[in-house]
């Protein structure tokens, strides 16, 4: 399978720290791949070098074949950060109507998208006014529209119930199946088991890049809170 990114030897400093300590990892393409740790650890920070809006102290961050946030990869890769970039005073449909013609994305994208994320009922009401979880899936749709080759997720299910998340999480594994690569952050373990790979990262430095399975036989755990624990104590 190919890689859609390939990071090697990435610092970042951020207020005079460095807050990436030399990350190297890949994600390949037709799949799920996790970004998990504890607050703070630098989950952000990373997906930002691989959408390319983050400046960076050394190391390389190549996204399908070229420097990350080159020019050519605006349409090939989609990105909904923690605090959705929606406009407020645009309905949830005007909104993805502007962002389908800023990406040159197919009109008939706006539904499917809607229907992706299951706002279907709240499609012609103001983003001002929606959930914070409808807010949240509100960007997460406009990060889907074209059919990105790569999609960046950052805390994606924050704030939703368990019906939602499984549905997203579904969602995620659809989209993957199709071909794309998802890079998807949480701070919540139970979301692991879901992804096909892992990276745990902590104090700005990847514990481990493995499957969950490979992570609880390692480490002889059964659930994956207690194979972090265990990482970081022989870390
Ligand atoms: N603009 C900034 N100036 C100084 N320090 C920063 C800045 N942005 C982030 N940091 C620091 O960089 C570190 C990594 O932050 P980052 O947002 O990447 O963490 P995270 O793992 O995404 O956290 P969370 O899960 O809470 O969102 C943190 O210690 C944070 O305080």
């Amino acid at each position: 399978m190919a890689d859609s990114v390939a990071v090697n030897g990435l610092r970042v400093v951020r207020g005079g720290r460095e807050v990436v300590r030399g990350v190297t990892f890949e994600v390949p393409e037709g799949s799920v791949t996790g970004l998990l740790g504890p607050s703070g650890c630098g989950k952000t920070t990373l997906l930002r070098c691989v959408v390319g809006v983050q400046v960076v102290a050394g190391g390389t961050v190549t996204v399908l074949g070229h420097p990350a946030g080159s020019p050519v990869l605006r349409d090939r890769v989609g990105y909904s950060t923690q605090s959705p970039s929606v406009y407020a005073d645009l309905t949830v449909r005007e909104n993805l109507r502007y962002f389908a013609s800023v990406l040159r994305a197919p009109a008939a994208d706006v539904e499917r998208v809607i229907g992706e994320v299951g706002l279907e009922e709240r499609a012609d009401q103001l983003v001002g006014t929606l959930s914070g979880g409808e807010r949240g899936r509100a960007g997460l749709a406009a990060a889907l529209l074209g059919r990105p080759e790569l999609i960046v997720l950052d805390e994606p299910t924050v704030g939703l119930d368990p019906v939602l998340r499984e549905e997203l999480w579904s969602l995620f594994h659809r989209l993957a199946d199709r071909g794309a690569a998802l890079l998807v952050s949480s701070h919540v373990m139970d979301e692991a088991a879901r992804c096909d790979r892992l990276l745990l990262m902590r104090d700005g430095a990847l514990l481990a890049d493995d499957t969950p399975q490979a992570l609880r036989d390692r480490t002889g755990t059964a659930d994956l809170e207690q194979a972090f624990l265990a990482l970081v104590r022989t870390a």
